[in-house]
């Protein structure tokens, strides 16, 4: 078994809490070991089964950095508002009273939060979201990372001076050797299984997108993200394992994520990134506009250069990058945005994308960073506020974690969140997937349903259905 030694594991911990009687705090020990194993992701997510509700899996496009979370070594919540600034401020606190081995550090190894923030703390829950926070962020107890092909697992714990060594030691490791157990063998789906579609509110949706568009011709607005949801209804257990699997196969060019909390799950496959921050740069991208996939490359191309000269899709796409750029502007200097878009193609569907760098100033953090951002004319609209209020006002629907941030930040500060899109509430045996819009004043009701229909195909399929 190549698991951390179980000599080292004890030594750290020991260590961590006569440092937590020393200073009469608690202590994040944090240990890191590369493994030579090849671990299958999905499989080791299913080995923590026994810890359902404190899972999270995390893969960037491409699928060669992913990281699984199993168990939690402390978790920041919040009930009221998504507070960025307190989660930030409570993790430099964690950190502060640390022991990290080893001493070099590797991105997305050793101690990291993972997690998701609501899209508008501001808007009324429902029993929907009923087993999430407004936000979550977990300091996973294990956490495998495989980043440029190594495999890395790390053990988290927050110790005091009362912890017992000996226990805390047996337990941890027991759990990590289970976690491995055979976790090379590749996790296999379940065949797909029957389920029913309910449309919700669906000619209020259609009708709201009139309506809106009717006040962005009047001028009252400029853009606003109109996003619905269909429930999903199966005879079986929707199985998190199996939609990740097909997720990681069928949607290789975008963020795979699942967050669980009780016994529901957030999960889905999102193209668009919010924010990227290593060391001094930081990465976003504008990804707005869409159009089908082809079914021939001839076809495929032709819709691309539709894409890339239609009106209101420019119009769409160009109103994300004002207003990234200026929130960009604000924490970076050396801001590059390219002059026109190009197209971000995933397999059911095509969009307007601009990708933007910038050199990140010295006192911004990456949470600053997604406070500014979030939520980006993309998921929101524009003006901001105006859009919020308009979403709030005539959207019947909870959309909780769905297009709200999700991602992952370092002690060093470092990581990445993406728009949580494209994605859905597991609830045992129903599902609610969501999908929205940005209406401009051009847009027309019947074409922007059809869109929320492309959207909705990478869960649907992925749910297990021919789609
Ligand atoms: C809000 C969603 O997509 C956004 C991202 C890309 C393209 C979009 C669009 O063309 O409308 C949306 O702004 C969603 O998938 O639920
Ligand atoms: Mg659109």
């Amino acid at each position: 078994m190549v698991t951390i030694q179980q000599s080292t594991i004890h030594k750290k911990i020991a260590y961590g809490v006569e440092q937590a009687k020393s200073v009469s705090h608690s202590i994040l020990v944090s240990t890191s070991t590369k493994v030579d194993l090849i671990i299958d992701p999905v499989t080791f997510y299913e080995r923590g089964k026994n810890r359902t509700g404190e899972r999270i899996f995390w893969s960037a496009p491409s699928g060669d950095f992913v990281m699984v979370g199993i168990g939690n070594a402390y978790t920041f919540e919040s009930n009221g508002g998504n507070n960025f600034g307190q989660v930030e401020k409570e993790w430099i606190e964690l950190n502060e009273f640390s022991v990290i081995e080893p001493k070099e550090r590797v991105s997305g190894v050793g101690p990291v939060i993972l997690g998701a923030f609501s899209f508008d703390p501001r808007k009324e829950k429902t029993k929907l979201w009923g087993s999430f926070p407004v936000s979550k962020m977990m300091l996973p107890q294990h956490l495998l990372t495989i980043t440029k092909n190594e495999f890395w697992l790390t053990l988290n714990v927050v110790v005091h001076g009362d912890t017992n060594v000996d226990e805390i030691v047996e337990s941890l490791s027991k759990e990590q050797k289970d976690l491995c157990k055979d976790a090379h063998i590749p996790y296999e789906a379940s065949f797909g299984k029957e389920f029913i579609i309910e449309e919700v509110s669906k000619d209020e949706w259609i009708s709201s997108v009139d309506t809106v568009a009717s006040q962005i011709r009047n001028n009252e607005i400029e853009k606003v993200v109109l996003a619905r949801e269909i429930r999903v209804k199966s005879d079986f257990l929707f199985k998190t394992e199996d939609i990740l699997n097909r997720l990681r196969k069928e949607q290789p060019s975008s963020y795979i994520f699942a967050v669980e909390s009780g016994q529901d799950c957030f999960i889905g496959a999102s193209p668009e990134r919010l924010i990227k921050k290593e060391g001094e740069e930081a990465f976003t991208t504008c990804l707005a506009g869409s159009i089908a996939r082809g079914n021939s490359e001839e076809e495929d191309d032709h819709l691309g250069n539709e894409l890339l000269q239609d009106q209101k899709n420019l119009h769409e796409h160009e109103v994300v990058v004002r207003a990234i750029r200026s929130a960009f502007e604000q924490g970076c200097d050396r801001v590059i945005v390219p002059e026109n878009p190009t197209l971000y193609k995933v397999r059911d569907i095509q969009h307007l994308y601009t990708p933007i760098i910038g050199k990140v100033k010295n006192t911004v953090s990456l949470l600053t960073l997604v406070e500014k951002l979030h939520p980006t004319p993309a998921l929101g609209g524009y003006p901001r506020e105006e859009a919020l209020r308009k979403i709030r006002e005539i959207e019947h629907l909870d959309r909780g974690l769905y297009a709200g941030p999700i991602g992952w930040l370092d002690s060093n500060g470092d990581g990445e969140f993406a728009v949580g899109i494209r994605s859905g509430l597991l609830q045992g045996k129903e599902a609610s997937l969501f999908a929205g819009c940005g209406i401009v004043g051009n847009s027309d009701s019947i074409e922007e349903y059809k869109e929320t229909q492309m959207k909705l195909r990478p869960m649907l399929s992925a749910l297990g259905g021919s789609f």
